[in-house]
């Protein structure tokens, strides 16, 4: 009779698996110099072809981080436009990890909510209905102002694109909480406990949260959110 392996082994084997996993997302994003900016695209008319490498998009209120997010994920500075004041990214943005022909895709989308816009909304969705190579939809929500009715919306209106397809979408949802570094940390623990809570009642098929400062020095939990979209890309 095979012998069967001890725990000992076990865990060594997941904790080797991990190390591996974490190498695969370093390698990854680890040429931070060579990521690069690929397209725009305003309509689905001007969606841009890349030969069917694997694409992840963000999506959240305006303003809640989603360029300053990329641009950390991206290890670059400013690749990415960021404003203070909410409505700064107007198209789908196409950003190339890695040198050519590249390890993925990132897909930088305008926010929605009271500074969205219905034509931001079209362009997001067309998207999302028609685009092959997602893998994986990032769903932001600023810490300091935590979820509204416009997230809820957004959520149910992801789960039910989910849901349609009876389980055919190639893409999953995961959510990601920013500006950690803006709630006091004595309040930080319950506020990503109520967070999370909003977020599995609206959507229970979203991935729950991922917790990101880009403020911090180094920025919090960026690390995780490389090794989630490998992850998703299956590049790991
Ligand atoms: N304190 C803090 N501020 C942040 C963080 N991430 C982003 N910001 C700030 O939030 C503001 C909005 O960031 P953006 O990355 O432009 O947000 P966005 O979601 O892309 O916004 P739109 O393109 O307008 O939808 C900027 O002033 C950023 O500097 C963070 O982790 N902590
Ligand atoms: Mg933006």
């Amino acid at each position: 009779m095979m012998d069967l392996p001890s725990w000992k082994t076990l865990l060594h084997l997941a904790s080797s698996r991990k190390l591996e996993q974490r190498t695969i997302a370093e390698r990854v994003f680890s040429n931070t110099g060579a990521a690069d900016f690929l397209a725009a695209a305003a309509s689905p008319k001007s969606f841009p072809n890349f030969n069917g490498l694997p694409e992840v998009i963000v999506t959240g209120r305006a303003n809640a981080g989603k360029s300053t997010l990329l641009n950390a994920v991206l290890g670059r500075k400013a690749l990415l436009h960021t404003s203070s004041k909410a409505g700064r990214t107007r198209e789908l943005n196409f950003y190339r990890v890695g040198e050519e022909p590249g390890h993925l895709i990132l897909v930088d989308a305008p926010g929605y909510g009271a500074r969205g816009r219905i034509e931001w909304g079209r362009l997001f969705d067309a998207y999302l209905d028609t685009r092959k190579e997602l893998r994986r939809v990032y769903i932001l929500f600023n810490a300091k102002h935590g979820l509204n009715e416009f997230d809820r919306q957004m959520l149910q209106h992801l789960s039910q694109k989910l849901i349609s397809t009876d389980g055919t979408q190639p893409w999953t949802l995961q959510s990601v909480i920013t500006k950690a570094d803006l709630v006091p940390t004595s309040q930080l623990s319950n506020t990503i406990s109520r967070m999370r809570k909003e977020i599995f009642e609206a959507s229970p098929l979203c991935l729950p949260p991922l917790i990101t400062s880009c403020e911090m020095n180094p920025p919090f939990g960026i690390e995780k959110v490389r090794e989630n979209i490998a992850q998703a890309c299956q590049l790991v």
